[in-house]
């Protein structure tokens, strides 16, 4: 069987700046995908014309900010993350060229051998979060597992987070003792969940 390399992280991305090339479709649904997990991630969007629907969202995101011109190479400047997303491939390799030199972690857009990091479809319930890749080999089929994922995770997992995290904190104990009490909570919550369905 073929292995996936990837080593998926969970980014705090209002702890740094991310540089977005790219105002249309591609660049929307990269702003959507960066919003939808952090409203408050810091954001700036290059590009020399925008969608509406891009605009919009912007506007309803305290730190992006849509600079109204082509790319040039300071925008690296202070970027800790670069995603491309741009209609000019050649501009793209050029980009990639310098953030490589620079150490600046690159997504190129529909581009798997231009990436340093492949963005993952992603299962929101509160604050469950479960990234799904194919290793680049079917971004459809991540959506769809999404989906089915989305659909079959009911929406008490919230409160069953919450309810986790109060018991949690109440625990008692050395570290140890603590895990084993979490464990085996956790492991008759799993028989619970098999003998109703
Ligand atoms: C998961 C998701 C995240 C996101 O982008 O936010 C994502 N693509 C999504 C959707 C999607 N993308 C494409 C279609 C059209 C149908 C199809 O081709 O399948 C659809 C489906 C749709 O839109 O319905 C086109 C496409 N995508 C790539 C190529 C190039 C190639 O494969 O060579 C082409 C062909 C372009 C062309 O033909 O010109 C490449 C990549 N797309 C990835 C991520 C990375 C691999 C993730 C993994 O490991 O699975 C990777 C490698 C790099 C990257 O872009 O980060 C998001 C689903 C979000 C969701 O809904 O949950
Ligand atoms: N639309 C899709 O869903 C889709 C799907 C697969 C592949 N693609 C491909 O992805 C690419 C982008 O598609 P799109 O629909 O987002 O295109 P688009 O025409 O809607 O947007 C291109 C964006 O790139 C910006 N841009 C171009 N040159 C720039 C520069 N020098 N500096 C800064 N910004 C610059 C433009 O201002 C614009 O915002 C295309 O090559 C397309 O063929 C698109």
């Amino acid at each position: 069987m073929s292995q996936n390399t990837l080593f998926p992280v969970f980014l705090k991305l209002e702890n740094f700046n991310t540089l977005l090339v790219g105002g249309g479709n591609v660049g929307l649904e990269k702003l959507t995908a960066l919003l939808v997990n952090n409203p408050l991630a810091n954001v700036m969007v290059v590009a020399d014309r925008y969608l509406e629907e891009t605009e919009k969202l912007a506007k309803s995101s305290p730190n992006v900010v849509l600079t109204y011109r082509k790319f040039e190479f300071d925008d690296l400047n202070n970027k800790q993350l670069v995603i491309l997303a741009t209609d000019n491939f050649e501009l793209h390799k050029e980009i990639k060229l310098k953030t490589t030199e620079l150490g600046i972690l690159t997504n190129v857009a529909d581009t798997p051998a231009l990436c340093d990091f492949y963005l993952g479809s992603i299962v929101r319930k509160g604050d469950l979060k479960i990234a799904i890749s194919t290793n680049g080999k079917s971004p459809t089929l991540a959506k769809r597992m999404r989906q089915y994922l989305e659909e079959a995770i009911p929406d008490s997992m919230q409160s069953l987070l919450d309810n986790m995290k109060t018991f949690r904190d109440k625990l008692k104990g050395d570290f140890s003792t603590k895990l084993e009490v979490l464990n085996d909570l956790t492991s008759s919550m799993i028989e619970k969940e098999k003998k109703d369905n």
